[in-house]
């Protein structure tokens, strides 16, 4: 049996770590050690597990090649039971599709094809609100294909005390997390990617407490349209549009399958998803089986909030039945305060444009809780809001370094086709980062030349490059 030194000497030598992010499809090796209650995945030594989700564990590790940076990683299997046997049934009624699409997903079992999904999302991401994918170990031989992510040593948002069922955040807090989350959003939707499944749960911390990312992208669901609308929308040039157009080529974001299936909580769940609406409300194209479109994350930001705001959730139902049943046919109510620093919400009825703090979050909510998907506030025009902007003392400074579009916005690089379906860089408004030492340099040169990506430094001190020195000041 090998031994971790053994192990770690092999990992020197190997090429998976530098091919990282590049390629989904890999026939890298992973190597598992267990010696004296210890585990190692390659050079990653496990110290805890931190998560367990329906899809995966999730350990805290050490990269010991990185001077024991800490990551986190999900470790996936390849199959499923039940998902496969629930894929099965689905297959007795596809859905139309393009010739030529899904030929890779035809061949994989429906947990892989979940797993690779995630993993071609999550390359496309590279935001500050979004957590990070470093790499994936993913050996064909194997049943585990491993995530290794950037950690998110604060763990998920809570929202109320298991015991009283109140809320445990301050309304400033709530804000700060409102906002990081919306710039989040902005930036998924402008890469043609909804979330499908934004909840507490799925938004986590930094250590530090400071910034809010989100994560779980395993139901995410990935629309050229999407990408292309959200292009013109923010004035994009032909050049720029064509080239992302045609940038889109791995095929596993292209299968429609996902769309099949309600997914998510049902407490986030939009009307569009699960009530009876009239056929105006449905799909983009007149589909009616695939409501999926952006405004599904705006309701479930808006039930977020609501969670936040008062440690419950809006709709409650006996069953999930019951709980669409109201959900179509109920307004929501509010309670006499909110957050718990207890501020007054002044009730449901406001007048227009009341500029007290219960005036605003309710006129947001309302916003955001709108039964129409096709009223319903955008993310972009969510972060307009007086709300949202309060405590920002220049805020079309903050607007402007915060559009997902600004990077090219100011390129003139960016009617590339390389450079058209590239995760975006952050803006950093910091001052440059502190020299690295020779093998971080050389480590961090070999993997951009490799992956023709670009890798953020993963160290634990990398704080949020996209806020501004002022609003930092705010937090
Ligand atoms: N990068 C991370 N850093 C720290 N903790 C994490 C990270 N990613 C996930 N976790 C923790 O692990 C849990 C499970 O992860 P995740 O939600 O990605 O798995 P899942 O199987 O897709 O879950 P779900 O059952 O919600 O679909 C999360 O709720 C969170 O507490």
């Amino acid at each position: 049996m090998a031994t971790i030194d053994d192990a770690l000497a092999h990992s020197a030598t190997s090429p998976y770590s530098q091919r990282i992010l590049d390629d989904v499809v890999s026939t890298d090796t992973i190597e598992e050690i267990h010696e004296n209650n210890e585990r190692l995945y390659n050079q990653y030594f496990i110290v805890e597990k931190i998560g367990q989700g329906v899809f995966g564990r999730v350990y805290k590790a050490h990269d010991r090649k990185k001077g024991d940076a800490v990551v986190a990683i999900k470790v996936c299997k390849r199959h499923n039971i039940e998902e496969e046997r629930m894929s099965q049934l689905r297959r007795n009624n596809p859905l139309p599709r393009s010739k030529g699409k899904a030929r890779l997903a035809d061949n994989l079992q429906a947990a892989e094809i979940r797993i690779r999904k995630e993993i071609a999302i999550m390359r496309k991401c590279n935001h500050s609100q979004i957590v990070r994918l470093y790499e994936v170990i993913d050996d064909r031989s194997q049943e585990k294909i491993l995530m290794v992510m950037e950690l998110m040593g604060g763990g998920e948002v809570k929202w109320r005390d298991e015991q009283s069922h109140q809320p445990v955040l301050r309304l400033e807090q709530i804000r700060r997390i409102f906002r990081d989350v919306t710039l989040g959003l902005e930036y998924l939707h402008y890469q043609g990617i909804i979330h499908r499944d934004i909840k507490p749960a799925n938004l986590l911390w930094t250590a530090d407490h400071k910034t809010v990312k989100i994560g779980d992208f395993g139901v995410a669901h990935f629309s050229r349209t999407l990408r292309i609308a959200s292009l013109k929308s923010f004035g994009a040039t032909e050049a720029q549009i064509q080239a992302a157009a045609e940038a889109v080529e791995d095929s596993i974001l292209q299968d429609p399958s996902d769309l099949k299936r309600t997914v998510g909580s049902p407490v986030f769940a939009a009307p569009e998803l699960v009530c009876d609406m009239p056929d105006t409300e449905r799909g983009p194209d007149g589909d009616p089986r695939t409501p999926v479109t952006p405004a599904v994350d705006v309701w479930a930001l808006g039930v977020t909030l609501y969670c936040l705001l008062f440690g419950r959730t809006p709709w409650n139902g006996q069953n999930q039945w019951q709980l669409y049943s109201l959900l179509g046919s109920e307004d929501f109510t509010v309670d006499p305060t909110m957050g718990s620093d207890g501020i007054q919400t002044g009730g449901r009825q406001h007048a227009h444009g009341d500029r007290t703090e219960g005036g605003m979050v309710v006129g947001l909510l309302e916003k955001l809780l709108e039964k129409s998907r096709k009223k319903r506030i955008t993310v972009s025009e969510i972060k307009r809001v007086p709300w949202v902007l309060h405590g920002i003392s220049n805020v079309d400074e903050w607007l402007a370094t915060t559009s997902p579009h600004a990077p090219y916005a100011s390129s003139n690089k960016s009617s590339s086709k390389a450079n058209a379906n590239k995760a975006l860089p952050p803006i950093n408004t910091q001052a440059p980062p502190k020299k690295q030492g020779y093998w971080a340099t050389f480590w961090r040169t070999l993997v951009r030349l490799t992956c023709h990506t670009d890798v953020e430094d993963y160290s634990p001190l990398h704080t949020n490059p996209r806020v501004s020195e002022k609003e930092k000041a705010v937090k």
